[in-house]
């Protein structure tokens, strides 16, 4: 579905460049539900705006299911914003129009694109459990309920991906774990690939793939060794983060063989600039360089 190959954003004001995406790798396949992590400033949003076809990639590859996002005309992106895509905020007002209904709000993206369904909005806000809550005005639902509305919204033109920057990152503990259940069930019903945004370690530990991005460049990758730990299931409460227990953890390399060893490793080892490398036959080590005076 997604496809990402060195892809580069600079930022570029009067006088300074800002790197955010320095050649990224991500492969995400048709129908996962996966998270991204990474620090402040690592440049998850970044990739989330391109994806959504909110920035312009400035070099690289980012195919998203046929659209090549490096190519794309500004008409074709307006099509793609509408129907292959939907997206989900940490913030959702700028999405929902608090004097109409949550029915009427989930109505509105679809009769802007000329399809308009009753039905299904309806259906949209049943899946997302606010079935009962249909015809409030948006200014009585309360903040997990709309941000509830706002995910029957992003998927009111059936789209095939779903990004979420940080969706539960305004709402208590039970409201997060319940949007991560609707993401599930509509990653499972619906077969809508889902990608998230997060720094919430305990979010990433409910999903079965998670690619930390470290200083715009993927960095490591964990898997859930069981899917089924990893999967939300009503019970977990989502205290631990992503354990040693569930997800196996691997070191992602690039097409040709560069990988990003964590800041942490060099410092600890006071690695700067070069280092040895020794393969045995099974593993590979680096090491500081030896001192002059030790050799
Ligand atoms: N519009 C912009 N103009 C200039 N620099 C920007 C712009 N947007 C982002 N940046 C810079 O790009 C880098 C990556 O930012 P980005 O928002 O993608 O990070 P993030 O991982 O999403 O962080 P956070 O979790 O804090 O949202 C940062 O150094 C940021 O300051």
């Amino acid at each position: 579905m997604i496809t990402c190959e060195g892809l580069v954003k600079i930022y570029k004001t009067d006088e300074i460049e800002v790197v955010a995406l320095q050649g990224l790798n991500i492969q995400v396949e048709t129908g996962e539900l996966m998270a991204i992590i990474g620090n402040s400033g690592s440049g998850k949003s970044t990739l989330l705006n391109i994806l959504g076809g909110l920035d312009r990639p400035s070099a690289g590859q980012v195919m998203v299911g046929d659209w090549d996002l490096l190519k794309i005309t500004d008409q074709q992106l307006v099509e793609y914003k509408r129907n292959t895509v939907g997206f989900i905020w940490q913030n959702n007002a700028r999405n929902l129009v608090s004097y109409l209904t949550a029915l009427e709000n989930v109505e509105m993206p679809m009769m802007l694109s000329g399809k308009y369904d009753r039905e299904y909005a309806k259906q949209l806000l049943e899946w997302v459990g606010l079935g009962h809550r249909m015809n409030n005005k948006l200014q009585q639902l309360s903040g997990g309920e709309q941000q509830r509305v706002a995910i029957a919204i992003s998927l009111a033109n059936r789209p095939k991906l779903l990004l979420a920057d940080e969706p539960t990152g305004s709402v208590d503990t039970k409201t997060a774990d319940m949007i991560l259940s609707i993401f599930r069930k509509l990653n499972e019903e619906l077969g809508v690939t889902i990608v998230i945004v997060t720094h919430d370690m305990s979010v990433a530990g409910k999903v079965n793939r998670v690619v930390a991005i470290r200083d715009g460049m993927t960095s490591t990758e964990f898997i859930a060794r069981n899917p089924l730990i990893a999967s939300w299931d009503g019970t977990n409460t989502g205290q631990s983060a992503l354990s040693q227990r569930a997800h196996e953890e691997y070191v992602v390399l690039d097409r040709v063989g560069r990988l990003q060893v964590p800041k942490a490793y060099l410092e600890a080892l006071q690695i700067k600039g070069k280092a040895t490398m020794e393969f045995d036959g099974e593993t590979i080590t680096i090491k500081a360089p030896r001192k002059l005076n030790e050799q």
